[in-house]
């Protein structure tokens, strides 16, 4: 948790250092890149070839209103010195994808709303935008076909440090209920600069991995073998492994 404290405060320290040191050219050369390879990604859904073009034989736009007919991915609008996420936006929309963004909830849960354009985002909680239109609930992010997150970075083993407000690790935890109840598998991606992937990044028993980290210069991808054991369940892995208790420390010590 301290752990956890300290690292956020010196990614965040790094962060608004890169934004001074570095010019605008140079963020700007580092979000295209980061943007070419996330485009790429066959998880991410749409039309990487030809951008909102018409399937062969249909007049007019694509059908909208058909269950199923437009990919969805969860995704954030990007503020400070978070990598930038409003071209990816623009880009999975001219592609056919629909787009959510997360709206906070008091309890620091996310809901989600579709984005509908820059024009349509206001003012919401601590700092950050919000689309305009209806919410959809906590489990519209289920139905994704993947989710874009933030982190301040993330270890070897798919471990994401986050702000600390426990949002993602409730939508992390809910997409893994989805999957441990047979239901499909939402990979998730988060967005970071160079130099955040690390060795370890302090882990507690609620922290879910992520599937993909996206940098600049490469994509990470963590592999699961909890993914192979849901394949064949008769693996012989530990059900139920208990962390040794541990000791009551000397803090209330009877005097
Ligand atoms: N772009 C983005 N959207 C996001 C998150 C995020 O990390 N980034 N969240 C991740 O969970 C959720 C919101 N959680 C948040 C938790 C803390 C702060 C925060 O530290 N706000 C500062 C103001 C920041 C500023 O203005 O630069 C503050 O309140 O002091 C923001 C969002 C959902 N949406
Ligand atoms: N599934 C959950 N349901 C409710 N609270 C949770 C859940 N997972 C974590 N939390 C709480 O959220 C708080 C912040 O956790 P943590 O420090 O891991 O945040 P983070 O992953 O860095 O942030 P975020 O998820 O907002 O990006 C902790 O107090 C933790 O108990």
């Amino acid at each position: 948790m301290n752990d956890k404290r300290a690292l956020r405060s010196r990614l965040l320290a790094d962060r608004r250092r890169r934004a001074v040191g570095d010019g605008a050219a140079d963020a700007s050369r580092d979000a295209a890149r980061r943007l070419a390879r996330l485009l790429e990604l066959p998880e991410l859904p749409g039309d990487r070839t030809t951008p909102r073009a018409a399937p062969t034989g249909a007049a007019g736009a694509p059908d909208d209103a058909a269950p199923g007919a437009a990919p969805t991915v969860a995704a954030y609008a990007s503020f400070g010195t978070e990598p930038d996420t409003f071209a990816l936006l623009d880009a999975l929309a001219a592609r056919g994808t629909r787009v959510l963004l997360p709206v906070l909830l008091p309890d620091l849960d996310l809901d989600w709303a579709r984005y509908e354009g820059r024009e349509r985002l206001v003012s919401g909680d601590a700092g950050m935008v919000r689309p305009d239109g209806p919410t959809l609930g906590r489990e519209a992010v289920l139905g994704c076909a993947a989710v874009v997150v933030p982190g301040l970075a993330v270890d070897e083993r798919g471990v994401r440090l986050g702000r600390g407000g426990g949002s993602y690790d409730r939508v992390l935890e809910r997409l893994a209920e989805q999957r441990r109840r047979g239901g499909r598998h939402v990979p998730v991606i988060v967005l970071l600069h160079e130099g955040e992937v690390l060795e370890r990044v302090p882990a507690e028993p609620h922290d879910r991995p992520v599937d993909i980290a996206v940098t600049p210069s490469a994509v990470h991808r963590f592999p699961r073998p909890a993914e192979a054991e849901a394949e064949a369940p008769d693996v012989d892995a530990p059900a139920d492994v208990q962390a040794p208790a541990a000791e009551a420390g000397p803090a209330g010590a009877a005097g």
